[in-house]
Parts: structure tokens; sequence; C-alpha cells
């Protein structure tokens, strides 16, 4: 899953060619006019920021990076998500399931998340949104330029949470062994335009766990949650799963059943793969290795560009144990 980046270029910025221009012999230059100006509004400035007003209106992209929310903030966003009703509600959750492809394995899961869970999990990390990174194959994490959301971790130990990571592993049922964990759960977030290229999600070779066990692991499969689906586009792509075009070849009409749910993608102007339409509380379920322990190059997907808005996702992704590196 990792990708070279390309160095950063190194120019010197250029000088400015005039000094700043005074208004008058004597008087004031415009710059010292705009410092002044905002000197004065500085004290009105503050207690707007801090209660939001100013952010709504500005565009949602500049309003992740003004948001600070303040520190009783995220205390609420984790006594709301631990309200009896909200936990209550999720032990008891129900979801339905359909098969989009059967080798490899992908999996439609319907209501994965109700809509009041994924409001409160996102409330939970909201406050811990910082531009997105990707996992090097041999450990540590670099940014990237084909990722260019942000994410935020969802703390493990929030009883939401593991009410959630209960649920995935139940879904998963023989595929995880009691002993094998979750890896911190990862929010990420898109706004207009922004985009994760094609990438896999398991890595080409076992990474060592950092317990000074020296067990390998890696993500035998990825469950991506969609959780707010306030936007044009960004559909999660997968070019290389078969199964639509399969179906197209022989005249079947597959897509008209998942009713605007999977779609054919297109890549190079050709119709190819399945695409996911952002739909809250939907989820979508991978298997990424197979018993031989090896990575499958056909869950090579995306999170395609949004058009407007803004698109929340939720990875989980299990950790499986191997005892021979691939
Ligand atoms: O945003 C998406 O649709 C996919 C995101 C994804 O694949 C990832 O975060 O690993
Ligand atoms: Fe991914």
């Amino acid at each position: 899953m990792a990708r070279p980046t390309e160095p950063q270029s190194q120019s010197k910025p250029a000088q400015p060619r005039n000094e700043p221009q005074k208004a008058a012999k004597g008087g004031i230059s415009l710059l010292e006019v705009i410092g002044l100006a905002a000197f004065a509004i500085l004290p009105l400035l503050i207690p707007a920021l801090r209660s939001g007003t100013v952010q709504q209106w500005l565009p949602l992209s500049l309003q992740s990076y003004l948001a600070h929310p303040a520190p009783n903030a995220t205390q609420a966003a984790e006594e709301n998500a631990a309200q009896p009703s909200l936990l209550e509600a999720c032990a008891s959750h129900t979801y339905t399931t359909e098969i989009v492809s059967l080798d490899p394995l992908v999996v439609y899961i319907n209501n994965f998340t109700s809509h009041a869970e994924a409001e409160a999990l996102i409330q939970l990390g909201s406050a811990d949104f910082q531009d997105s990174f990707i996992s090097r194959s041999r450990g540590g994490t670099q940014k990237d330029p084909g990722r260019t959301s942000q994410s935020a971790p969802l703390p493990l130990e929030h009883p939401l949470v593991s009410c959630i990571l209960a649920r995935a592993r139940t879904f998963m049922g023989a595929m995880l062994q009691p002993d094998e964990p979750f890896s911190i759960p990862q929010l990420v977030r898109y706004y207009d335009s922004q985009r994760y290229d094609l990438h896999t999600d398991f890595w080409p070779q076992h990474q060592i766990m950092n317990d000074g066990s020296g067990r390998l692991f890696n993500r035998p499969a990825s469950f991506f949650v969609f959780m707010r689906d306030n936007c044009t586009a960004g559909e999660t792509y997968f070019p290389a799963v078969d199964v639509l075009d399969r179906d197209a070849a022989r005249g079947g009409n597959l897509e008209a059943s998942f009713k605007g749910k999977v779609m054919r993608g297109e890549r190079e102007g050709k119709k190819r793969g399945v695409k996911f339409r952002p739909i809250t509380g939907n989820a979508v379920f991978w298997v990424n290795i197979g018993e031989d322990g090896r990575g499958d190059r056909r869950l090579v997907h995306a999170g395609l560009p949004v058009g407007e808005g803004e698109k929340i996702g939720l990875n989980i992704w299990p950790r499986k144990f191997y005892l021979d590196d691939i």
C-alpha cells in the first residue's frame, strides 16, 4: 500500500519587487491599516470563532480548519455516545446483507450502523481530525498526495465503539480468533474534490506487532462504513471486482437489483468494476487475505473524489496473526 512520494520542490520564495507603498508621505501604509483593523476586531472575532458563528459563513472545507471544539464539547460528545438508550439500541441492532461478489468476497451491509450511532461516532472523533496518512509496508506512516482527506481515530475503550466492534466481530464469525484484535477505528472525512486513490488495505508484507511479542499481523478484511452522505459522487470504487461486468456481458441486469446502491464503475473511459454510493449507515465488507495468507490484489479500491459537500466514512480493520511471512 505504500507508494513512493515525489520530493517536495525546494525553490526559494521570490524577493518582493517593490517596497509596500506609503499611503501618503508621513501617513500610514495600507498594511498598517489592515493590521490595525484586524487588531480592533480581534476581541469580537475570538468569541465568535469559539461559538462557531464565523465558521458557518465559510465553505465546509475551511470550517474544518477553524473548528476548535471546546474541551467540554469533547466530554459532551463522549457522554452523548454513552447514553443508555443508544447503548441498549446498539446491543440489539439489526442489519441485512447482500452478497455483491463471491470471489473475491464482497458483502454489502444495509444499516450496519443506525443514523444515531453514525452521528454519535462522528461527534466522538470530530475534535481529532487531521490530514490523513497512509501506512507504509515496513511500518510507520507518511503523507501521500493521493490521499487528501482528514482522519480521526475513535477511542477503542468507549462503550459505543466497543459495541460497534463487537458487531463487526460477530459478522466475521470464524474468520477471527477471540484473541485477534481490531486496530483503532478511523473516521475519514472528505470535502469537495478530496479523494483516496487506488490502494489496498492489506500490506504486501505482514507487519510486526509493537508489543514486543514479535507476532506478525495483517488486515484480513475491511469494513468501510458510510457515516455521512451529504455529498455528490465520492463512491468507493473497486475496478477489479468484475461481477457486474460479467453479468452485463451475459445480458443480465444485476445492477438494477441493487437499486442505485451498487453500480458499475468506469475506468479509462470503459465500464469496469463496481462502485458503492455513500449512504449513511450502510457498509461494504471485503476479504483482503485468503487462507494462503496472501493479499488479494483484486480488492484494490479508491475513494473517488467527492463532487460537492461532505462525506464521512469509518474504517474498521480486524487484525489477524500469521505464523509465516508472505
Ligand atoms: O473513502 C472511501 O470510499 C474509501 C476509503 C478507503 O478505502 C480507506 O480509507 O482505506
Ligand atoms: Fe481502503
